[in-house]
Formats: structure tokens, sequence, C-alpha cells
């Protein structure tokens, strides 16, 4: 699928584009099926978008919010997804939208990863719209280099879900949506800023293999258009 690759000046500037292209896919979603989905990254890249997002008149009651990937950590830690987007996407108009998180309290990382996929299999597919972000190892949601079930993760015939993922770059153990549930989102958007990730992108884009910059896989091969959102 081609890729469409938009710059802007700065990323206050990107934050309100893409927040007005992504309330722009939630009320069409909600126009033409009644409810929509958003699935949204964690890390440090998305705080400006989730603030320009928040404040967007839309029926957020019949908004559905998940996470493309999470680590196994409570919502108190300052490393949760989930406390990043409680923070920052789900206040103001906002904070009416639903929220699945993929996060459990569970025993060990599998029985979490079990529940949340049972969970968010409630969520219409495909996603109305899915945010990617990408790590300077060229990582996406928790698809990481040498991840413990990276092949499983990338297979397109691996069914959508919820999977774990260990990997010496990921720190904790990860909770991941597979390629299969985010590829085919109706708005599928990959967020990046900074030179450095424009230079991983450059080599992301150029030959190789997916398993050795996992974000390949959506590049090449994704069902939607990939649509890039770049500032420096
Ligand atoms: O580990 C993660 O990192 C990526 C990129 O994060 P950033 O801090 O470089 O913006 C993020 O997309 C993913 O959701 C997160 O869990």
């Amino acid at each position: 699928m081609p890729t469409t690759f938009n710059a802007f000046a700065s990323g206050a500037e990107l934050a309100g584009a893409l927040a007005e292209r992504v309330a722009a896919a939630l009320r069409d979603g909600i126009a033409a099926r009644g409810a929509a989905s958003l699935a949204v990254s964690g890390g440090s890249t998305p705080k400006a978008f989730f603030a320009a997002l928040s404040g967007h008149a839309l029926d957020w009651q019949k908004v559905t919010v998940t996470l493309v990937d999470e680590r196994f950590v409570p919502p108190d830690s300052d490393r949760s997804n989930h406390r990043l987007v409680a923070e920052n996407l789900l206040q103001s108009e906002a904070a009416r939208a639903h929220f699945v998180p993929l996060y459990h309290p569970a025993e060990n990382v599998e029985i979490a990863a079990a529940e949340a996929s049972i969970e968010t299999a409630a969520i219409a597919a495909p996603f109305d719209v899915a945010i990617l972000g990408m790590g300077g190892d060229g990582h996406t949601a928790s698809f990481f280099p040498g991840g413990s079930r990276l092949s499983e993760a990338l297979a397109a015939d691996t069914p959508r879900g919820v999977i774990t993922m260990t990997a010496e770059g990921a720190g904790e153990p990860r909770l991941t949506f597979t390629f299969s549930a985010l590829n085919d989102a109706r708005l599928l958007v990959l967020h990046i800023e900074g030179e450095a990730k424009k230079t991983v992108l450059a080599a992301a884009q150029a030959e190789g293999e997916e398993t050795e910059m996992p974000i390949r896989a959506v590049l090449r091969r994704a069902i939607s258009p990939v649509e890039i959102y770049w500032a420096p």
C-alpha cells in the first residue's frame, strides 16, 4: 500500500492537524456505524496530539479508545501507556470516551494478554483509527527487533488479538495488538517526530529484513495506506 508523508513545521502544528484528521475519521465512523474506535500508541511522542484531540467536540460517548501496545505495569506506573492516555487524552471532551485497557492485574503477562484479547474482541473490527509510533530501533507497537514472538506478531495469518512480547530493548514484558489487528484500520497513521526518526524511517524504507526493523511490515504490507505524520 502507498504511504503519504505529511511534514509540519513544528510538533504543535502536527498535533493540531493530526487531531483534526482523527476527529473527522471518528465522526465518519459514528455517522456510518453508530460508534467508532481509536487505538493509540504510547511513548513520548503523542502527548501534544492527545491534548489537541481531547478538546475536539464529537460524540465521544460513542468512541472506544484502546492502546496499540502496553507495558505489563499497573496504570499508576509512570511507564504505563494507560496512564499517559488517561492523563493526556481522556480529558476535556474526550473524558466521555470508553477506554479499554490492555493491562490487567493478572498473575502473569500471558494471562493478562488473554484477558485483553477477550475484552478487545468486543471492539468492532477493523479499528476506525490506529495511530502507530516508531522507536529508534525500528519497532512499532511492541514489535521489537529480536522480540520473543515477533514472527507470530507480524504474520498476516495470526488472528487479531493481543499477544505478549519480551525483548532486550523493551524493558518490561509487553502486551501488543498483532499486525493483523492494526494493518487494516480505516485510518492508519505513523506519527514520528525528530530528524533522528526521519533517518530511521529512511532506513526502514530501504531494503532489508522486516525482523531487523519491524516497522517495515507496516510500510510494506499494511492493507490500508499509511499516512506518515512528521515534524522536526
Ligand atoms: O515502547 C514504545 O515506543 C514506541 C515509540 O515511543 P517514542 O517514545 O519513541 O515515541 C511507541 O510507539 C509504543 O507505543 C511504546 O510502547
